[in-house]
């Protein structure tokens, strides 16, 4: 599909959307089944970054390409340095290429792995030479990216000693962290987390078990953006759980700004619109929910919400900038966007023009943060078949809701 012209939405239908599983849950689970073969995924995401990452586990290829799939890169340049007499190049997207692993390269070298540059210091591709790690001690930032951080609990039961992670500074996108911890104490793996040192015992076996994947939050952010779009809307999401693991999850509590009463059934959740008056301004900082930004600012312009969003010092270095990216498009529909590297100020816009073709940088969320506001206006979404990255059915379900 190249550009997809979506005509002005009359209003929401209240429709029933089963989104895929969580791609985070799912990517973290895959590594983690290459360790303990008698674990079991239910309800595992189908998006590409998924596929991507299962199929460079079960590939016996010596050159893997994990296209634009950045948990992918960093959970498998781990995950390669402990497999034993492999010797792997690991490599991705003209994107990934320009987005950091230093940190996790220097963090699993210290433990003693084999990892060498095979263009640029500091980015992909790796060659790794798989060996077996024998220390248990590695200090790490942990301000850049929580993903080197994932990567690194992800292998560490499986090292002959176990792992004490110690983090210089601050920490990042802190959910992502302790979705990783949760996950491996579902299945048994004893962690301890205190101040700035996190400790796994090794667990070279665990019982079988069976995880079911709860569905993704961040794929939930563009229904909850209709919802609020949408007055007396009602948008029914399966496969939600009120304990999430997923920090995204917060959206039930950040979309209340906006009138959005979220209500969790048995196996699901119901959006509502209450048709609140709108806030004159949103200050939010979003350091535990990078993903969610671009949905909120989208959200805010198409409301005419004046927003200022912080903690968004991530975005610079995902699928595109998305900082820039944001501003960009924004101000092509008519909106005032500041931005420094780490915040977002949306101005108050008046009209929001019609027809405007938004580009999506190879950025999945782009794309869908963006598709909600055609209930203001019409709007044109290039290369709209970027949602694949996370939620592969998101233009067939984006029309089950929209009429
Ligand atoms: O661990 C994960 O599954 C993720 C962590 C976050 O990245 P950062 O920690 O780099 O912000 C998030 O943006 C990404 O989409 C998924
Ligand atoms: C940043 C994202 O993914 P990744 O870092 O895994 O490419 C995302 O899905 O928004």
């Amino acid at each position: 599909m190249n550009s997809l012209k979506i005509n002005k939405i009359e209003k929401i239908v209240s429709g029933k959307v089963q989104i895929t599983g969580s791609k985070s849950e799912t990517n973290r689970l895959l590594i983690l089944q290459q360790f303990y073969p008698n674990l079991t995924i239910e309800n595992a995401s189908n998006s590409d970054d998924s596929i991507l990452m299962k199929n460079a586990l079960e590939s016996s290829s010596n050159e893997i390409n994990i296209g634009h799939a950045g948990t992918a890169m960093r959970f498998l340049t781990a995950y390669f340095s402990v497999k034993e007499n492999s010797e792997i190049i690991l490599t991705g997207s003209h994107r990934m290429k320009e987005r950091p692993i230093k940190i996790l390269v220097d963090a699993l070298i210290s433990l003693g792995a084999d990892i060498k540059y095979v263009e640029n210091e500091g980015f992909p591709p790796l060659k790794i030479t798989g060996k077996k790690l024998t220390k248990s001690f590695v200090e790490i930032e942990g301000n850049v990216s929580s993903q080197y951080i994932s990567a690194l609990l992800l292998i560490a039961p499986t090292l002959q000693n176990g792992l004490k992670l110690k983090f210089k500074g601050d920490v990042t996108s802190v959910p992502y962290i302790k979705m990783t911890l949760q996950l491996l104490e579902e299945i048994g793996i004893a962690y301890s987390w205190e101040n700035n040192l996190i400790t796994i015992h090794p667990k070279p076996i665990i019982s079988s078990k069976t995880i079911v994947v709860e569905s993704d939050w961040s794929s939930a952010s563009y229904y909850y953006s209709l919802c609020a779009l949408s007055p007396n809307s009602e948008i029914t999401l399966t496969s939600y759980k009120q304990t999430s693991i997923q920090g995204d999850a917060v959206l039930a509590k950040i979309y209340e700004h906006f009138g959005v009463e979220t209500t969790f059934g048995e196996n699901s959740i119901t959006l509502k619109n209450k048709e609140i008056s709108n806030i004159n301004l949103l200050n939010l900082n979003l350091i535990s929910a990078p993903d969610i930004a671009q949905t909120i600012a989208a959200t805010c312009f198409g409301l005419g919400t004046e927003c200022f969003l912080t903690g968004l010092h991530t975005l610079k270095i995902k699928e595109t900038d998305r900082l820039v990216a944001l501003k960009t498009e924004i101000e092509k529909l008519g909106g005032e966007v500041e931005i420094t590297n780490e915040t977002l100020h949306l101005k108050k816009a008046a009209t929001i023009k019609e027809n405007i073709s938004i580009a999506t940088y190879h950025d999945h969320r782009m794309a869908m943060a963006f598709a909600p506001l055609a209930l203001k206006v019409p709007i044109v979404i290039e290369d709209a078949d970027v949602v694949s990255k996370s939620y592969p059915s998101f233009w067939e379900d984006f029309e089950i809701v929209t009429l």
